[in-house]
């Protein structure tokens, strides 16, 4: 089935972010619209937003409509490293600041003047090193570690989270006076589950982008699709790719992907039940196709009862389809 996106007003900017994140939902406009209207700016932007649902992405977004786009965007992970590589890591450190710093390192802040510095998961990020932070965003000056000379910062600074970054700051986790420098401009990803008429789009999207690699492109069933929709994704966008190359790689090279090519975990929601349930009630709308007893079979490895169980058919309704498909 082919999802054509709704017609909306918006500018060219908007209207190439909607490609770009493969949704026109209301949320997401709204986001838009907040991102073209900041790109401009040089205030600092915090994006609040789950786990995979796109934050690195808005911040790119801003960069690439910023007048800084030919210059770099680095990103960087806080939560990735320990609070002494991070620090060398933001801030550089000079020869001999500590053992082992055996040359002069340049921080991220040094490495991406005149660009963006995306600072992903700044919840996480030592109490010690947000004093730094912070001086920096009052004075637009740093010094290494270990370093006498203050060096002159020229980035835009984005940050992310997954947290609340408020109650961060009541639980005494994070500074206040450095959250009020942080969120000039805050943006909002809506979670996946929130938006799940994106899932389509976004779908199709990702599998085109597979094309490539993997010569084919198999279009989702409607009925893929409605269990893919109603799913909650709490790793959103990310989840839901990796469930596609799931899927892609059990569809192997066939021109359909269907549900049962999708993870168990997936394919065992509410739609899949009621699906089971309809075979149930009504067995002549029900009838198997051959592909889809042969695969069940394979995932379940030829256990004839958890195949019966998935298909909602009893072993012996199994045992007549395997008959009737040839499949021993
Ligand atoms: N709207 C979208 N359309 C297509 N792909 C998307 C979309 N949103 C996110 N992605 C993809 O999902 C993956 C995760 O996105 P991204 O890294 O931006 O998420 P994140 O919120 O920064 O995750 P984390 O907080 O875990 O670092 C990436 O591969 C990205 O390209």
């Amino acid at each position: 089935m082919k999802h054509q996106p709704q017609k909306i007003e918006c500018s060219p900017i908007q209207l190439e972010l909607s490609q770009k994140f493969h949704s026109c939902s209301k949320e997401m406009r709204h986001m838009y619209s907040i991102i073209e209207k900041v790109a401009v700016t040089e205030f600092p932007v915090l994006v609040r937003g789950e786990s995979g649902s796109g934050k690195e992405l808005v911040a790119q977004a801003i960069h690439h409509y910023s007048q800084r786009k030919n210059e770099v965007f680095i990103a960087i992970n806080c939560a990735a490293l320990n609070a002494n590589i991070l620090e060398s890591e933001l801030f550089g450190h000079v020869k001999g600041a500590f053992t082992g710093a055996i040359r002069e390192h340049k921080g991220v802040f040094e490495r991406a003047a005149g660009g963006t510095l995306f600072l992903d998961e700044i919840a996480e990020i030592p109490l010690e090193l947000q004093a730094k932070l912070l001086r920096i965003l009052e004075t637009g000056e740093f010094t290494p570690m270990g370093g006498e000379k203050s060096i002159k910062s020229d980035v835009r600074i984005i940050t992310a989270t997954h947290r609340a970054l408020r109650e961060e700051a009541r639980l005494g986790h994070f500074r206040q006076d450095l959250l009020y420098r942080l969120r000039v401009i805050p943006i909002f990803i809506p979670p996946l589950r929130e938006r799940k008429q994106d899932i389509p789009l976004i779908a199709e999207a990702i599998l085109k982008e597979q094309q490539d690699s993997v010569k084919t492109s198999p279009r989702l069933t409607q009925q893929a699709i409605n269990v893919l929709t109603n799913y909650d994704w709490p790793g959103n966008v990310r989840e839901l790719k990796n469930t596609l190359l799931y899927a892609l790689t059990m569809a192997n090279g066939q021109s359909h992907i269907d549900v049962t090519d999708l993870p168990d975990e997936i394919s065992h929601t509410q739609y899949h039940s009621d699906y089971i349930t309809s075979l149930k009630q009504s067995p002549q709308r029900g009838k198997l196709k051959k592909d889809t007893v042969q695969k069940m079979l394979f995932k379940y490895q030829y256990d004839f009862t958890l195949t019966a169980q998935a298909l909602g058919i009893s072993r012996t309704t199994l045992w007549r389809y395997r008959k009737l498909f040839n499949l021993s």
